[in-house]
């Protein structure tokens, strides 16, 4: 394998000269269209139209005023001469035509994708790709990559690729639009018309791949950025380390939640044991929860309505064929639209008795007709629209109909027959209730329902997809509330929302009721999920993806892997086959892009020292890795004494607390007391893949 071509110092220093003039050309251009759309936006939107546009311009103002660092990153020269700048936004070059060539490419449309995609032996049309390297304004070096076959890697812009890998950590994820390489960038643009569901190891960039894509898509389909995506990430802290991407990547109709925080108003708020986050995680409650809330919906019977002082009885067998009608609608909706049915029956019904009143006319004529008149509070003075053989106009019919269905003991009489329900008290009912239970979920063994009985009250993790389910059986009883300006504070808001697309990271710890929860979230089931399943920490049983998705989303869905590892240096990569093999897995770790030239270290401590020895082994690592970050992995039972050893000086997690997490170097305490737990040999292996630099462990004598 050869390296990008080194420039010499001459050319390397024309090179960014010119690649200067053209960031500050493109900075000054971004600050005039930015100006430009400020200005735009002081006038005051007088209707709705307005608001909506300027909603829009406000859009695209956050989107180039985020577009400080890395504004222009990369450059493309075609065989034929052509030279396009790719960049975080595009930029026109002035107010000219559409068809005007940008001055910069966005780095997701598809002019960019060679930038990306071509090698040597498919260089797309292009002859040379450029990485362009910059801090602040400045532009500090170009790699150069010609695609004519003189080098041959590979890897994407390796030298800006293993720059980028090779700094300080903060704590906080960064872009990687500069870096993709080909096998990320083939699932960032993929068809998005189904789950797709991401292999990868660790470090090989899983939530790098799940948030550009959101950004691509966003861009790529502006319907989506109508409906706002969901991002789903496994813990708060995680949320946070990934915060700052999606909005640097230029998006803001993103609502990221977890799948505990995903229904408003709703909290968790106690632990659980494995045991039953296992038994109430599993798909079979779907069909338990429906069949609980269908026996829950009013049987048919004569319902004896009262109007204007007369009763009308709609028999049993019409009321069936209205129930019959609305049954595959939730509880609420289902009430609604039955309600107006009943409605329009009782109308007719009163127009029937009204003809009939007519039809005895003949045996009493004045009579009858005062009393047709009290009936219909029929003023022959406004009789305008009355048929001359006294029966009522269409809209006397439409006008009758209104008042039923304005009518307040109307609605009382329905609220009592078919009565407003709440998700928790239903829930609640149900959970507490083992016959209950044992009538609905007939495949939970005795012991199992027991269990499930046995527990308290307050929300634990596994409820919440079990409520969501119970919610959505029943529906909103009122019209959703459409309040928020942009549409993530509106998705936000709204247990019912439908997003244009679902980003699961971690998905290999969604339970099957969880994943029931994603595909609710978008019946389109536009999903793309990533996680590895050998790091699976959760306490469900799968150990592949067609275990863990059958229940829900069938065989429909397009696998798609990633195989290598950008954080974990080769030196400790080479650690984890044996413990990958201990955690049952048949798959090989990723293959790790670069070494580190830090040989993975090991101290035996005796339990008395420990505490001590992690402070001093803390307070090491943080001085060798000054300005970059140092994780502490231990058992669960020691997180509360080393932390107060640590001090400030550094989190102190569990092997699942740092999923998804990294740092430059991480100090792995009792690797024993790690496996002893629950899947503890996919927890070391998640625990030795958090570092970027340097990994020590301390291990009990
Ligand atoms: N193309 C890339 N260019 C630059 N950095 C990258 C690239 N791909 C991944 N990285 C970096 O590699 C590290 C690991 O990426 P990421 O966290 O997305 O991996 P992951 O597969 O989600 O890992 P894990 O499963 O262990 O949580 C991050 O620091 C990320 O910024």
């Amino acid at each position: 394998m050869r390296r990008n071509s080194a420039l010499d110092n001459g050319t390397a220093s024309a090179a960014i000269a010119e690649e200067q003039e053209f960031l500050d050309q493109a900075t000054a251009r971004r600050d005039k269209l930015a100006d430009h759309l400020l200005a735009g936006l002081s006038v005051a939107a007088l209707d709705a139209l307005e608001q909506a546009r300027l909603r829009m311009l406000r859009q695209q103002y956050e989107d180039l005023r985020r577009a400080t660092e890395g504004l222009v990153f990369g450059r493309l020269d075609g065989l034929d001469g052509t030279v396009r700048h790719i960049g975080r936004v595009g930029l026109r070059d002035d107010e000219g035509s559409e068809d005007d060539e940008p001055l910069l490419v966005d780095w997701r449309a598809p002019a960019a994708r060679p930038f990306y995609t071509a090698t040597a032996v498919d260089p797309q049309g292009q002859a040379r790709r450029r990485h362009i390297r910059t801090t602040g304004s400045a532009v500090v070096g170009v790699d150069d990559e010609p695609l004519d076959g003189t080098i041959t890697t590979d890897l994407v812009g390796e030298g800006a690729l293993l720059a980028a890998l090779n700094q300080r950590r903060t704590g906080r994820m960064s872009t990687a639009i500069s870096t993709l390489q080909r096998e990320q960038d083939d699932i960032i643009r993929a068809e998005a018309s189904g789950p797709l569901i991401v292999q990868g190891g660790p470090g090989t960039g899983k939530t790098v791949v799940a948030l550009h894509r959101v950004a691509y898509l966003l861009f790529a389909h502006p319907t989506m950025a109508e409906q706002a995506v969901l991002v789903l990430g496994p813990s708060p802290r995680f949320l946070e380390y990934i915060g700052q991407v999606l909005p640097a990547l230029g998006e803001t109709a993103v609502v990221p939640a977890t799948c505990d925080t995903l229904l408003p108003g709703i909290s968790v708020d106690r632990d659980e044991s494995r045991a039953l986050a296992e038994i109430k995680g599993r798909a079979l409650w779907q069909p338990a929860l429906e069949d609980y809330v269908a026996s829950l919906l009013p049987r048919a019977r004569d319902l004896k309505l009262r109007w204007e002082g007369e009763f009308y009885v709609i028999p049993a067998a019409t009321v069936a064929q209205a129930l019959g009608a609305v049954r595959r609608r939730p509880y609420h909706p289902a009430r609604r639209v039955f309600a107006e049915q009943l409605h329009h029956i009782l109308a007719d019904a009163v127009v029937e008795q009204r003809e009939a009143l007519m039809n005895e006319m003949e045996e009493g004529f004045e009579d009858i007709l005062a009393r047709v008149d009290r009936s219909m509070h029929y003023d022959p003075d406004a009789a305008a629209g009355s048929d001359v053989d006294g029966l009522l106009s269409d809209e006397e019919v439409d006008d009758l109909r209104r008042r039923i269905a304005e009518n307040a003991a109307i609605a009382r009489f329905v609220e009592a027959w078919w009565p407003t329900l709440d998700a928790e008290t239903l829930l609640r009912d149900l959970l507490a209730d083992g016959d209950l239970v044992a009538r609905f979920a007939p495949r939970l063994s005795a012991a199992e329902i027991a269990a499930v009985v046995a527990e308290p009250a307050p929300w634990a993790s596994s409820d919440i997809p079990l409520l969501d389910a119970v919610a959505d059986l029943l529906g909103d009883s009122d019209a959703p509330q459409q309040e928020g300006e942009f549409v993530a504070d509106r998705a936000r808001r709204q247990r019912g929302w439908v997003y244009g697309h679902v980003a699961v990271d971690e998905a290999q710890e969604l339970s099957e009721m969880q994943w029931h929860m994603v595909v609710r979230r978008c019946p389109s089931r536009s999903i793309t999920a990533v996680g590895d399943i050998d790091q699976a920490e959760a306490a469900h049983r799968h150990t592949s993806w067609a275990q863990a998705v059958q229940a829900v989303l069938g065989d429909r869905w397009t696998p798609a892997e990633l195989t290598i590892c950008y954080r974990t240096p080769r030196e400790v990569m080479e650690l984890t086959a044996p413990f990958l093999r201990r955690a049952g897995s048949h798959n090989e770790p990723p293959r790790a892009v670069r070494a580190s030239g830090i040989s993975p270290w090991e101290r035996m401590v005796t339990p008395a020292e420990l505490s001590d020895a992690v402070a001093e082994a803390v307070r090491e690592l943080r001085e060798r890795w000054h300005g970059g970050t140092v994780g502490v992995i231990a058992p669960v039972g020691r997180i509360a004494e080393l932390q107060a050893a640590v001090g400030d000086d550094g989190p102190v997690l569990s092997a699942a607390q740092s999923k998804g997490l990294e740092w430059d170097a991480t100090l792995l305490v009792d690797p024993d007391g790690i496996t002893a737990e629950p899947r503890g040999w996919n927890g070391l292996y998640v625990a030795l893949t958090r570092c970027t630099q340097e990994l020590g462990q301390l291990v009990l004598a």
